[in-house]
């Protein structure tokens, strides 16, 4: 019972008297206490203070310095609060006892002192104070423990309206400890207004039912700022079970809820512009349904996908096209209501809502906006980017009655409008979902197609005008299809384009163009188109020397016929991969010359080596007079830049007469042969014993009328390991 590192209870003893010392201490020694006398007041304040007895027994009369002093200076010194002092009075009247209490004695006795009992009164007031010393350790360790919880707890007695707080409870409410605690109407003033009614609805009805609540609300901090707090509320009930007031914990979560909302926004929103994400899209686009059900409006959901994202990725690097999204994505936001949503739904995939409408117009406006506002150009990363946009919208409630429904629809027009020659916009019609869905037949077929080995190469010879001798064979694709039997390439070629798969396809056919190719006796050469999606896609410089040096075939006998669509985008790019094929000794040869909008313009930035005069205005020779004047400027053109001009399309002699008689150098068209396979060939031309055809005998009529031999144009089926 005594103090650590001491082995018995310690008693200081005050008192002037001798005797009374003597006779206290033999007392309560025999009692199993260690005693320590002083005899005056001062001398007992300096013991209390080195010793720190367990119990004080204090005299009220001494010379110097009295005990009612004496006991007030314990107090106030370290450990001396709770510290059991008894006052020993000689006076047994009121006022003494009064200022015995007022002085801070725990108890008193009177003399004569009784001393069968003063032992036992002794030990009662250490037991005492160990309770008290017991209890106010573990509201310390209460305290220290909510304040590291920050859990703080009050009570509220009802009838009083007094309303206690735990320490913890000011510092959650921003306030000093000792500032005093609130009314009820100070407390409730702090709690966001929002929150309010709830927590004082669980108040009421816990003191009104009894049981207990729990309620999550705000409160306003006085530095400003909110912090989240959970509450845990329960009745205080008298011994009838009657509400007498309401006692509660306080919990703040606030870092909690600031966790489970950003966990919220995470899974709600896209990550790198912010927007609202497909998930969300969905509920945004849900509401905005039941709204515009409930007040007969219309609404619009606009799907945007931006045109040749990819190539700013692939050719400026991710983070480039990083930037591009987000510039695009306040673009958006920039362009729309409060009350419409924009949402990113994936890759360069935007949509929007678009709420309140009173016509189908206001769509239409809203999208041609957002095609002209996207294609501005954008400075991100020192680049200078230039993306345009397509989009489709569909319209509830012609399109769709869900969020489902008018997505796809949307889809299916913006579909459409990337088919129609992007940078535009389409409205959902009925019938796209035919012809996507056929579309999609298209792909499948066509990757079937190609696992399968199912294409081949015809050949058309391009005639020198003058000596009629063939001057090269131009390789054009056919798929050999086992229900639909030859297909042509305006079937399959753009949306081989679209779905990347132009390039295993473009690869291939540069392969066995030049293995072909070189079977043939030089100087015969060989055409190969490329489509710009090629240029997009991998490194073409590298696929066509991979196909020259495995075919060796000599670079110089390998042309590529290239489109004005090419330069149109990038030109500085694509110029740069044609001059490097160029510089190979590959030729390069502008195809369907004169259809394009900049045709002298590309002319003069690239060397070319042939120019070939699109089929329609051969077409139209002898019959229209500007397109004769067209043709010769051409041909003249082409002298004076000295490169070889290819007429195509040639069906009919009068035609050739006028090509020759204006000095055209080659012609191309069904007049001298139509495409036909690679065995075909073989009805003109005498094969050369060693390598192939010599092609100043080669003639070709016919030929696409003979079987194939061989099949040795045939795409090789995937387990040839290029595929
Ligand atoms: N990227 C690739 N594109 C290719 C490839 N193979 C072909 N193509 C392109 O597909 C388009 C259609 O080609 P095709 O159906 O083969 O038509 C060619 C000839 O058959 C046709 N032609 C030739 N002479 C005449 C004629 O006298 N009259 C007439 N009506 N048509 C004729 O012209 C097409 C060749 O044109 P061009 O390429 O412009 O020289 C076509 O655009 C092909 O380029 C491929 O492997 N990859």
């Amino acid at each position: 019972m005594s103090r650590p590192g001491r082995e018995q209870p310690l008693v200081l003893v005050a008192d002037d008297d001798q005797m009374i010392r003597f006779l206290t201490r033999e007392v309560l020694e025999q009692a199993g206490f260690a005693v320590e006398e002083v005899d005056d007041g001062r001398p007992a304040v300096a013991a209390f203070a080195r010793l720190r007895p367990d119990v004080v027994l204090l005299d009220v009369m001494m010379k110097e310095m009295h005990g009612f002093d004496a006991c007030a200076a314990m107090r106030a010194l370290p450990g001396g609060t709770n510290a059991p002092i008894l006052m020993i009075t000689g006076l047994e009247d009121v006022d003494s006892i009064n200022r015995a209490y007022e002085a801070g004695a725990t108890d008193f006795v009177t003399k004569p002192l009784n001393w069968t009992i003063l032992a036992h009164r002794v030990r009662y007031m250490l037991r005492a104070s160990r309770a008290v010393q017991e209890v106010e350790v573990q509201k310390l360790r209460l305290a220290e423990a909510q304040r590291l919880a920050h859990l703080g707890s009050w009570q509220w007695e009802l009838e009083s309206g007094r309303i206690d707080w735990s320490a913890e409870m000011f510092r959650l409410y921003g306030r000093g400890v000792g500032e005093g605690a609130p009314d009820r109407q100070s407390w409730l003033a702090r709690v966001n207004p929002e929150d309010l009614e709830e927590l004082d609805c669980a108040c009421a009805r816990v003191a009104a039912e009894g049981g207990d609540a729990a309620v999550d609300y705000r409160i306003r901090l006085p530095g400003g700022g909110e912090r989240f707090l959970h509450e845990h509320i329960a009745a205080l009930a008298d011994e009838h079970g009657q509400a007498i007031g309401l006692r509660g914990t306080t919990q703040d979560v606030t870092e909690r809820k600031l966790a489970e909302a950003r966990i919220h926004y995470l899974a709600h929103h896209d990550g790198l512009t912010g927007l609202p994400n497909r998930g969300m899209f969905h509920e945004q686009l849900s509401q905005a349904l039941a709204r515009a059900t409930r007040d007969g409006m219309m609404l619009a959901v606009l799907f945007l996908d931006l045109d040749r994202f990819k190539e700013v990725n692939d050719g400026l690097g991710h983070a480039v096209g990083d930037l591009l999204l987000q510039a695009v994505a306040e673009r958006l936001q920039g362009s729309v209501r409060e009350v419409d949503a924009v949402a990113r739904l994936g890759g360069d995939e935007f949509a929007l809502v678009q709420t309140s409408m009173g016509h189908p117009a206001a769509a239409e406006t809203l999208a041609r906006r957002l095609v002209e506002i996207l294609a501005v150009p954008v400075e991100v990363g020192g680049h200078q980017v230039t993306v345009a946009t397509s989009v489709g919208i569909a319209l509830f409630p012609a399109d769709g009655a869900d969020a489902a429904q008018l997505l796809k629809s949307a889809d299916l027009a913006l579909y459409r409008a990337k088919a129609d020659g992007r940078g535009t916009f389409r409205f959902f019609e009925e019938g796209m979902n035919r012809a996507v869905h056929a579309r999609l037949q298209l792909e499948q077929e066509l990757r079937r197609g190609i696992a399968q080995g199912e294409f081949v190469l015809h050949y058309q010879p391009q005639h020198d005008l003058a000596t009629k001798e063939i001057r090269s064979y131009e390789a054009l694709l056919r798929w050999q299809h086992p229900r639909h039997g030859l297909v042509g390439p305006d079937t399959f070629i753009t949306v081989a384009e679209e779905t990347g798969l132009i390039e295993p396809l473009g690869r291939w056919v540069m392969q066995q163009a030049c293995r072909d190719a070189a079977r043939w006796l030089p100087p015969l050469k060989v055409s190969v188109n490329l489509s710009p999606a090629q240029f997009r896609s991998g490194d073409i410089v590298a696929m066509v020397a991979e196909a020259l040096e495995a075919a060796d075939l000599e670079p110089d006998r390998l042309e590529l016929e290239i489109t004005e669509s090419l330069l149109l985008n990038h030109t500085e790019t694509t110029l740069s991969t044609l001059s490097r094929l160029k510089a190979m000794g590959v030729r390069i040869a502008m195809d369907d010359f004169g259809t394009g909008y900049s045709s002298l313009a590309y002319l003069w930035q690239f060397p070319f080596d042939k120019l070939k005069i699109d089929r329609s205005f051969i077409g139209n020779l002898n019959v229209d007079r500007n397109v004769d004047a067209i043709v010769a400027a051409i041909i003249g053109l082409g002298h004076s830049l000295g490169m070889t001009v290819t007429a195509e399309g040639v069906e009919v002699e009068e035609q050739a007469k006028f090509l020759e008689s204006h000095a055209c150098h080659e012609i191309q068209g069904f007049l001298y042969g139509t495409p036909a396979p690679y065995a075909g060939l073989l009805a003109g031309p005498r094969p050369d014993p060693k390598r192939g055809l010599d092609p100043h005998e080669a003639r070709h009529e016919g030929a696409a009328l003979r079987p194939e031999a061989g099949g040795d144009a045939r795409l090789p089926v995937a387990a040839s390991g290029r595929w």
